[in-house]
């Protein structure tokens, strides 16, 4: 019972995934390359275009040095923002989805390098499975946040000050979890949030937090699969 759903919703990941592909990457795009589960479907499927012969003009910048090698595995163009300053889409997965399309990021960790990859992307199309979507922000988890390494116990106390259980991610083996920028990231329980939008100015003003995963502004689309069938869902305006 519990295979039978875990392999639904791998199948959700990949629907909303090559849906997303299919529709938002046009040919001589530059692109943004997503990262976790449901962002490696979207690299498939342009891996997969690519071997009919489609969209071979068509670059990405990775979001995490997983991306960078899977992407390398299948051959897909990459690129930089250096060479690339203005992308024209990223694709993205999710860990929670609001309706307004305020999004939680980050619980594989990658979340600065999406948000700048994100916040230098015309269009941001957040892919998800259903279970994704939440009423509220902090429903369903918590909100990574990327912490440098120096006095990040001062960080801990000042995000528990703000009402946050703080669990410091670690690996299978109790060390710790270092993000590809070598920093913490440090997972906060909120619960669901009245005003994501006043937390995450405080997260941001604080020196030693290096980015939070509440992307607010970022996502312009949502590609979600469920029993329904795949929908797609602009940013209500
Ligand atoms: O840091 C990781 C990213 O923000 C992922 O896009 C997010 O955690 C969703 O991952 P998945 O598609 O594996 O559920």
């Amino acid at each position: 019972m519990e295979h039978d759903s875990a392999s639904r919703t791998e199948r959700y990941k990949r629907e909303a995934a090559e849906a997303a592909v299919d529709r938002f990457f046009l040919p001589g795009m530059c692109v943004g390359l997503g990262s976790g589960s449901t962002a490696a479907f979207a690299v498939r499927r342009l891996a997969a275009l690519r071997a009919e012969g489609r969209l071979l003009d068509v670059s990405g910048v990775p979001t995490s040095r997983a991306t960078e090698a899977l992407a390398g595995e299948l051959g897909v163009p990459l690129t930089t923002l250096e060479e690339h300053p203005t992308l024209d889409v990223t694709i993205d997965g999710a860990d929670e989805v609001a309706p307004d399309l305020c999004v939680i990021k980050g619980g594989g960790g990658a979340l600065l390098r999406e948000k700048i990859v994100a916040q230098a992307s015309r269009r941001v199309v957040i892919i998800a499975d259903v279970t994704k979507l939440s009423p509220r922000l902090g429903t369903h988890g918590p909100v990574p946040v990327e912490v440098l390494p120096f006095g990040w116990h001062s960080q801990r106390r000042f995000l528990e000050s703000l009402g946050a259980r703080v669990v410091p991610r670690v690996l299978a083996d109790g060390a710790a979890y270092l993000t590809d920028q070598g920093n913490r990231v440090l997972d906060c329980a909120w619960g669901p949030l009245d005003a994501p939008e006043v937390l995450a100015s405080r997260l941001s003003a604080r020196a030693g937090i290096v980015e939070h995963g509440l992307f607010l502004r970022e996502a312009t689309d949502l590609v979600v699969a469920g029993p329904r069938g795949v929908e797609h869902r602009a940013r209500p305006s």
